[in-house]
């Protein structure tokens, strides 16, 4: 996507904030802007670009940001609508819906979340059931539980949905299965008839993607939309159950292994933002003797931020290789070949919950270490919080996630007692889990982290079956393990972020410059020794940390601050954010903050006139006392 055309277009990015809009003002503001962005999109799109180079190529851009403060409502449209157009279409029906959706000819989103169920998607109530006789099925929404409830760009905005329903033949169920459905008039752009539509109303955040509810009233769809490439339904309604029902969850498994990009994203915007901002910031005088230090000095906010410029390269290079992994799983799926997919699920139920964790964790302390100024809306630290945090919840709400990666993880060590080998990012658990010296190198502490998974995923499986022993059923036994189980997942899902951003970050600085690969390995470095001392407790359970070690490591960390200090702004400039897509008054490349801030002031309507008319109306009798 070429910033500099996206930017240079008219009318594409706001004079006056959004936050002076009204809720529908702002809505219509970004349904403006969505048609001029996408008409470009569009015209600069190279179709001959495969999904992996296209990817790959946006990994790091988010020119978007320039124009969605709080994302578009078209957002659902390429994120979700379309991937599962390609994931769950047969090839007529990819021919046919992708040519409409990439044309823009429709706007569609993917509706699966209801009022009642979203984590538990084989609770989903929105009925899907064969009538043979017109060879249609018939949508209804049984009760209000079953209203979809959520998808991005519902309410007001797409015409076509990917509805995930329950699909009955002959009063049997089937499971869950996409079904393509308009709900809008593609002329008046009314709902069709049985189709009831609205929006959630105001969120945290996302107030500009249209989040909407949607009810079916006996509506009648054609045998031809459902998505038929997993499973498919005869004119008879005979049903082909597909080689595995959990191939119809593939388009979550697709933005997973995105959101560990967007997460680095926006960690790198806000860290950005932040960053430069305690480098024009001077604030105290420690020394009585001379000026007031800029506060990016302070050590207390060095540890605050530079955290945070590690963590997004430590998860962008943990989504280039996971995005490699899902693509190659993606093509073997293609030729029938499923033996990868458990582990890839796994993967995406480890790193979607640990980088949205870190990131709304690390963003919030952006917001916070710029103190007053910090809390202004015209920084754009609480919108990008407001966009991660969400991320922690859609697309598989973290704890569940994190409980379905200890599933596999449970059965993997199971297996490995019984004898079965383990394979690819599991491997290590066979490795040896007897403690080795503390030597405090970096790759003696990742080895330290895969030895605390080890341990956490043998002892619950140990507190499992004692469970199971005194006579607690599995589920029981699950459910009274469970903040155990999460714990050895996070410590299975910080095992692989470290190794990973340390092996990615080893091969790509052999072609470094020796300057450019010393500070890039001293964040390395940094991340390591970091989160080492935040395990510190599972370090000394686990490995063979001494509370001297300890000391060592907590002085180590201190020092890689004062190394990486010198070159802190140059890192933040390095991801190389446009002023236009950080978008605030503190990130600026020019520094200048305080005069950015009281531009932004002025344009607020309030100030357009000295005395607000509700003196006259209101405080004036009022302090007469004339009320
Ligand atoms: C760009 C950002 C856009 C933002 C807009 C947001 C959009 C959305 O939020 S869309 C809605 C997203 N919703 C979810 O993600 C729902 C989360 N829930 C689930 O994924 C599932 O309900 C579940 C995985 C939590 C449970 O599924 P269930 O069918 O109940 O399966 P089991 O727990 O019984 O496990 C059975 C078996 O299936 C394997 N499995 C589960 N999911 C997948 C998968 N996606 N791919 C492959 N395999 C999967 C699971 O590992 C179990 O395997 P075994 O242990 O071998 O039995
Ligand atoms: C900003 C935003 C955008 C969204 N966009 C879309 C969209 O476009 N399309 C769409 O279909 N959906 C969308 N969603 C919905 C989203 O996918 C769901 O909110 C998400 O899957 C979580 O489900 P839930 O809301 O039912 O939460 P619940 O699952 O009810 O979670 C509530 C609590 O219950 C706990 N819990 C639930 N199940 C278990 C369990 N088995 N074990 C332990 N604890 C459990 C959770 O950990 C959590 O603490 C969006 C949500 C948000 C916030």
């Amino acid at each position: 996507m070429d910033e500099q055309k996206v930017l240079s277009i008219k009318g594409l990015l706001d004079d006056t904030p959004e936050e002076y809009l009204s809720h529908k003002e702002k809505y219509e503001n970004s349904i403006r802007k969505s048609v001029l962005f996408y008409k470009t999109l569009h015209s600069t799109e190279d179709e001959n670009m495969s999904v992996d180079e296209k990817t790959k190529l946006n990994f790091r851009n988010i020119v978007t940001s320039a124009i969605f403060k709080d994302n578009s409502p078209f957002m659902l449209h390429n994120s979700m609508f379309i991937p599962t157009i390609m994931g769950q279409g047969t090839d007529e029906q990819r021919e046919y819906w992708m040519k409409r959706a990439k044309n823009m000819e429709i706007i569609g989103t993917y509706a699966q979340t209801e009022l009642g169920h979203g984590t538990f998607i084989r609770g989903l109530e929105t009925q899907a059931t064969y009538d043979p006789d017109t060879e249609e099925f018939v949508l209804h929404s049984p009760v209000l539980s079953s209203y979809k409830w959520w998808p991005g760009g519902l309410a007001h905005t797409a015409n076509y949905c990917i509805v995930m329903a329950r699909l009955y033949i002959k009063g049997k169920s089937h499971g869950i299965h996409p079904f393509m459905v308009q709900i809008r008039d593609e002329e008046t752009h009314m709902p069709l008839p049985g189709i009831k539509l609205g929006e959630i109303g105001a969120k945290l955040g996302f107030n500009t993607v249209n989040n909407g509810f949607l009810g079916f009233e006996n509506h009648r769809i054609s045998r031809d939309r459902m998505l038929m490439k997993n499973a498919q339904v005869l004119k008879d309604g005979t049903f082909v159950a597909g080689s595995n029902s959990k191939l119809t969850y593939g388009t979550m498994v697709y933005v997973r292994v995105l959101i560990v990009s967007n997460m680095a994203n926006m960690l790198a915007k806000a860290v950005t933002i932040a960053l430069r901002y305690s480098a024009i910031r001077r604030q105290s005088q420690p020394k009585p003797d001379e000026p007031e230090p800029q506060i990016l000095d302070y050590v207390t906010q060095q540890h605050k931020l530079f955290i945070a410029i590690a963590s997004s390269h430590a998860f962008y290079m943990n989504a280039m290789w996971l995005w490699e992994i899902y693509y190659s799983v993606s093509l073997q799926l293609a030729s029938g070949k499923l033996d990868n997919l458990p582990e890839l699920h796994a993967l995406a139920c480890c790193l979607k919950p640990l980088s949205t964790i870190d990131a709304t964790a690390m963003i919030e302390k952006c917001r916070l270490a710029c103190g007053g100024h910090g809390y202004m809306l015209s920084a754009n630290l609480a919108q990008t919080y407001g966009l991660a945090t969400a991320a922690y919840t859609y697309e598989g709400e973290n704890t569940v996630l994190l409980l379905q990666a200890a599933r596999s993880l449970v059965k993997a060590w199971v297996g490995h007692v019984k004898g079965r080998p383990l394979k690819g990012t599991m491997a290590y658990l066979a490795g040896d889990s007897t403690v080795k010296a503390w030597d405090g190198s970096i790759d003696g502490i990742i080895q330290s982290f895969k030895v605390v998974a080890i341990r956490k995923i043998s002892s619950v499986v140990k507190i499992l079956q004692d469970y199971e022993k005194s006579g607690l059923s599995p589920e029981d036994a699950w459910n009274k393990a469970s903040v155990f189980l999460t714990a050895a997942s996070e410590a299975h899902g910080r095992a692989v972020l470290l190794s990973v951003y340390k092996s990615e970050m080893d091969k790509r600085a052999a072609v470094l410059s020796p300057p450019l690969r010393k500070v890039l390995l001293q964040l390395v470095d940094l991340y390591v020794t970091y989160w080492a001392l935040e395990k510190v407790g599972d370090m000394l359970l686990y490995a063979s940390i001494t509370d001297k070690d300890v000391d060592e490591l907590q002085r180590r960390y201190i020092e890689l601050l004062a190394a990486i200090r010198p070159n802190a702004v140059g890192l933040v400039d390095a991801f190389d954010f446009r002023d236009e897509i950080l978008n605030s008054t503190l990130g600026a490349y020019d520094g200048r903050a305080y005069e950015r801030l009281m531009e932004e002031a002025m344009k607020s309507p309030l100030n357009a006139e000295p005395v607000n008319q509700t003196f006259h109306k209101y405080l004036k009798p009022f302090m007469r006392g004339k009320l």
